[in-house]
């Protein structure tokens, strides 16, 4: 059957199908941040995205995704802890049920009410697909979601995406404006949090969170897993929860 988030095809059942999903170098993990090592070497990260290259916001029955033209060096990662210009190709979200978790990562105990993934690759690699194969392939940007009165647009285009497969065009979009206003972040090396679960990911996880008003986050919980006229299965806790750390170590950009 094809993995998910239930009980019959959830990550516990991911390795099935997935080997990698064993790895000794999964993601997410828990941050503590009495672990944690400060690197005065990692310097600051800098995007530039131009706000032409977003195409469309989708619905795939497992996460809302906007996806962005990668075809050259058009929205590019550069800095921290990475060597070169990495592409931005795609941003997603993982999110809960309710506002208490739902994050992927857990940073000193606590869950985020979502988590959201800007993913980039590693041109050097040709493309995508090749990228996953490498270690230095893919960096992904962190952003944790806190519910807050504070009112902020996460995704406009999410009322036209509700069910599986519906995908609505989503222009003009510069997703800088998702930055919190602190540059700090942990890094450390992990894998996807979904299949194929490869282990090429530089994950840059920023230390502050953007706040969004509960009635964002209760749009994202609007989403549905099914198709149009398919019975209602809301799309919610679409998280992996944390995998064991095995002696990696997690810098930070700050003391
Ligand atoms: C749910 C979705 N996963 C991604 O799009 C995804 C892609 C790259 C990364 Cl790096 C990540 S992550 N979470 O590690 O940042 C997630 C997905 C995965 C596989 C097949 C279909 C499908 O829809
Ligand atoms: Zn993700």
């Amino acid at each position: 059957s094809v993995w998910g988030y239930d009980s019959d095809n959830g990550p516990d059942h991911w390795h099935e199908n997935y080997p990698m999903a064993k790895g000794d170098k999964q993601s997410p993990i828990e941050i503590n941040s009495k672990d944690v090592q400060h690197d005065s070497s990692l310097g600051p990260w800098h995007a530039s995205y131009d706000p032409g290259a977003a195409k469309t916001i989708l619905n795939n029955g497992r996460t809302c995704r906007v996806v962005f033209d990668d075809t050259f060096d058009r929205s590019v990662l550069r800095g921290g802890p990475l060597t070169g210009a990495y592409r931005l190709r795609q941003l997603h979200l993982h999110w809960g049920s309710s506002d208490d978790h739902g994050s992927e990562h857990v940073i000193d105990g606590v869950k985020y009410a979502a988590e959201l993934h800007m993913v980039h690759w590693n041109p050097k690699h040709g493309n995508f697909a090749g990228a996953l194969k490498q270690p230095d392939g893919v960096a992904v940007v962190g952003i944790f979601l806190k519910v807050s009165g504070k009112y902020s647009r996460i995704l406009q285009g999410i009322d036209n995406i509700k069910t599986k497969g519906k995908e609505a065009p989503f222009q003009h979009f510069d997703p800088s404006i998702l930055f919190p206003k602190s540059r700090d972040y942990w890094t450390y090396h992990g894998s996807f949090t979904t299949p194929p679960c490869e282990e090429c990911i530089t994950w840059i996880l920023l230390r502050e969170p953007i706040e969004v008003s509960s009635d964002q986050m209760a749009k994202l919980r609007s989403l549905s897993k099914n198709g149009e006229n398919e019975p209602v299965n809301p799309l919610v806790d679409n998280w992996r929860p944390p995998q064991p750390v095995k002696g990696r170590v997690v810098r930070s950009s700050f003391k």
